[in-house]
């Protein structure tokens, strides 16, 4: 399986400041993935998206980008940063031309169509709303028909209703067209529909890697008295009285005449490593690197 992404070793640190923003980071993303980016405030995940984006240099190690480097990857990147970065002075359709004008053999009118929606092309992108102003900037990236799509915190400014056009139209688009998405985002149900890879980072270092599938299938949430889990791994486990409430990375079946077992949901674990950040990484095969110069393409 090719891949989107591949990390080895890859660390950032920005000027005199005492902490890196990135450490070690070593994962693969396959194509075609729908990947949510999630970890608590300062975790890296808009550095990890400049680095793979080519608009920042890694201090240490390397990401592969579509099989080479981010600079050389450029044109088939769509990148949606944060602050969403457009022109003030243009209108929608200026824009959406200058999408047009940069990306010649590239640009899917239709594409960008979809995402602009009702939006007055003639209002200049100075007069538009945080999350009117979200639409052209996505335009631009999906217009771009990008092969790997990475997005900081896309729907964070968009009502509701607006999130969930926009998100299935980005969807349906990435679905028809195989694209790769890395999107990331603080709102948990939001990715849980969304997509089917996951990349958790914390303090700068990658917590869970793998396919949602996988990384849930890894994990029990398990209830019961208190006793001892051991030689499952504990996430994180809670007492109250004598019921014990523990997420376990579970080695072998869990014994279940004494505990009730269920699969957790994505936001149970999410939440549960959120709280727990020392608990051990994982990262599922498909997740993990293959040696370093031997990326596939
Ligand atoms: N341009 C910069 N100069 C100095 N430090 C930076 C810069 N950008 C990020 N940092 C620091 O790097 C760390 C990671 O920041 P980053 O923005 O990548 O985190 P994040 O996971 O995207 O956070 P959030 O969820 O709040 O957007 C933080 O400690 C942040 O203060």
């Amino acid at each position: 399986m090719t891949s989107a992404l591949e990390a080895h070793g890859l660390a950032k640190r920005y000027g005199r400041r005492p902490g890196p923003a990135l450490a070690d980071c070593a994962f693969r993303l396959p194509a075609g993935r729908v990947c949510a980016l999630v970890g608590p405030n300062g975790a890296g995940k808009s550095t990890l998206l400049a680095l793979a984006a080519g608009l920042a240099r890694p201090t240490a190690g390397t990401v592969r980008v579509l099989g080479t480097d981010p600079a050389s990857a450029r044109d088939r990147v769509g990148y949606v940063a944060q602050d969403k970065p457009l022109y003030p002075q243009l209108t929608v359709d200026d824009t959406l031309r200058m999408g047009r004008e940069l990306n010649p053999r590239r640009w899917d009118a239709g594409a960008a169509d979809r995402v602009v929606g009702t939006l007055d092309r003639a209002a200049r992108v100075r007069s538009l709303s945080g999350g009117q102003r979200t639409r052209v900037a996505l335009a631009l990236a999906l217009g771009k028909r990008p092969e790997l799509l990475l997005l900081d915190e896309p729907m964070a400014d968009l009502d509701p209703l607006a999130r969930h056009q926009l998100m299935g139209t980005l969807m349906a688009d990435a679905a028809e067209h195989g694209t790769t998405i890395v999107m990331s985002s603080h709102i948990l149900g939001e990715l849980a529909d969304a997509c089917d890879h996951l990349l958790l980072l914390a303090a700068g270092r990658v917590r869970l890697g793998g396919g949602i599938d996988d990384v849930l299938a890894a994990h029990t949430l398990v209830t019961g008295p208190v006793g001892d889990l051991a030689p499952h791994t504990v996430v994180e486990s809670r007492v109250t009285g004598r019921q014990l409430t523990a997420l376990v990375r579970h080695d072998g079946p869990v014994d279940t005449t004494s505990w009730h077992t269920t699969e957790p949901s994505l936001e149970d674990l999410l939440l549960a490593h959120l709280r727990s950040p020392d608990a051990p990484p994982l990262l599922t095969p498909s997740a993990s690197p293959g040696p370093e110069g031997t990326v596939a393409a």
